[in-house]
């Protein structure tokens, strides 16, 4: 249908561009596209559910000149340049007041630049993290946005609109200032890789106690079904009964265990360093998808390396509760990461909001949310989940068979680093005088870099050894 205006503009329409502004058709909104691609822009407009609003053109100044003012128009092309390249097309076709969205997994630096950059034109300039993929997109993704506030106002009807509901509030809230909604949303993908990671290895664990494919879907449904209610658990439970249309094999076991990754996971495990904080069950899993690229390297160890050490089996039990530890630790260290930044980087980020947020529609979504959630509503400046009491009472429910299970896979060789690194971390949060007054004194042996004594206040230095 034809119309002289719409209310909102997307430029890339590819997985998640296209997917979210037919979900903004979808409740009401008339929208038009651009992409560079013009078999993208042409297959928009068949794409859309009938008696909706929905235009694609071939030209990006036909697209700005058709929407109503103040324009608010959203981008969802590759990170980086690409980001770029379009906001500077943008700048000759807009108006003082119009409102440019960044939607895809900028870098949050780049994001400060690009606000400052925009605002001397007189541009409000957001930095929004979407999460849930294609399907997410669709149907009610989880929305991250940070930024000019006064920009926010103007397009919350919409995102709230098209966001997923919990309990039928939206999983979309204003989180922080400059770049604080791709902040959040770079911190969410280390998360995702971090529980990624950790059900890697507890597949790894339950084969090795011979579980078959369909007993791996069947597990994971039930758990499921149960405390590690997920998206990401979700998924997998489908995954082990996906079967191969080249092969007829289980899909997964043709599939190869090199992984890629865009560089998110990688973004957080640098800023938690430069912070710093320690987010350790993410690095790992970030090393691991490194590790994995070392395909012919690891086929070689294997073969010098080879080995048959036993151990105690383990029950599928004490796998859940590693895994369910495991789980609980990412999110600490994640959320951790988020109250920390907020406070050096000046960005104000509501933790309880946050968790809100990441309740539905996200690739983190689960039923832990809902205990964060009463966790920072008691406390809204808990600087870690772990002193929640009800999140420590969870913790004490899985950490035994955590143990047997790093026990186990150190016995027997398995790799379970993300489980092994979250116990570890663990061990040393709880630890209320660690061995670090050792690593003092030798820096103050080698390069006077002086030491505080528990004793009395003040700053020494002793020349050590004579
Ligand atoms: N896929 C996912 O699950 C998620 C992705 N994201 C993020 O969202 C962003 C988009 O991802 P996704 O949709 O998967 O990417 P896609 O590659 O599927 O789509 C990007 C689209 O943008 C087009 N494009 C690139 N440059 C321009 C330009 N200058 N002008 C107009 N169109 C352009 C591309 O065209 P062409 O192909 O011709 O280059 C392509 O059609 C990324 O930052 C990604 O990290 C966020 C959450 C989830
Ligand atoms: O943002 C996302 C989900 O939240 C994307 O799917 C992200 O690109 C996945 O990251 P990677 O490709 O590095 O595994």
């Amino acid at each position: 249908m034809a119309q002289s205006v719409f209310d909102f503009g997307m430029i890339g329409l590819g997985v998640m561009g296209r997917n979210l502004l037919l979900n903004m058709a979808d409740h009401g909104f008339s929208v038009i596209g651009f992409d560079k691609d013009s078999t993208k822009t042409g297959a928009l407009e068949s794409a859309a559910t009938a008696g909706t609003t929905v235009k694609g053109v071939a030209e990006l100044a036909t697209m700005v000149q058709l929407l109503e003012r103040p324009r608010k128009l959203m981008m969802l092309v590759p990170a980086g340049k690409p980001v770029d390249d379009v906001i500077e097309s943008l700048i000759p076709l807009l108006d003082k007041g119009d409102v440019v969205i960044d939607g895809g997994n900028s870098h949050y630096t780049d994001t400060l630049r690009r606000v400052k950059y925009l605002r001397e034109k007189g541009l409000h300039f957001m930095g929004i993290g979407v999460s849930g993929g294609e399907k997410g997109a669709r149907t009610g993704p989880s929305i991250m946005p940070g930024g000019d506030k006064e920009a926010y106002e103007k397009v919350r009807p919409m995102l709230e609109a098209v966001s997923a509901k919990v309990n039928g509030t939206p999983c979309v809230a204003y989180l922080g200032k400059e770049g604080a909604g791709h902040y959040v949303k770079m911190v969410h993908n280390g998360i995702e890789y971090s529980i990624m990671q950790l059900i890697s290895e507890t597949y790894a664990l339950l084969k090795k106690e011979g579980l078959s494919n369909e007993q791996l879907h069947e597990t994971f449904k039930k758990w499921n079904d149960g405390d590690l209610q997920s998206f990401l658990i979700e998924i997998t439970a489908d995954i082990f009964l996906q079967k191969d249309d080249k092969t007829s094999a289980h899909l997964v076991d043709v599939i190869s265990d090199k992984a890629g990754s865009k560089g998110t996971g990688k973004w957080t495990s640098q800023d938690a360093m430069e912070l710093p904080v320690a987010v350790p069950v993410i690095d790992t899993a970030v090393a691991m998808r490194t590790v994995s690229g070392y395909k012919d390297e690891r086929v070689e160890a294997a073969k010098i390396y080879s080995s048959s050490e036993s151990a105690p089996a383990l029950s599928v039990e004490q796998i859940h509760d590693a895994l369910s530890f495991g789980i609980l630790l990412s999110y600490a260290q994640g959320l951790a990461m988020l109250t920390q930044a907020s406070k050096e980087l000046e960005m104000e980020i509501p933790l309880p909001e946050v968790v809100k947020v990441w309740r539905g529609g996200c690739i983190i979504r689960s039923t832990l949310l809902e205990v964060f959630t009463r966790a920072y509503v008691a406390n809204p400046t808990l600087p870690n989940i772990l002193l929640s009491e009800e999140i420590a009472a969870i913790v004490k429910q899985v950490v035994g068979n955590t143990r047997a299970v790093v026990a186990s896979a150190a016995q027997s060789g398995v790799a379970a680093a993300g489980i092994m690194s979250a116990l570890s971390y663990f061990d040393a949060y709880r630890t209320a005088r660690m061995p670090t007054n050792l690593v003092q004194a030798q820096r103050d042996y080698f390069g006077a870099h002086t030491y505080q004594r528990i004793d009395q206040p003040g700053t020494f230095h002793t020349v050590w050894g004579e």
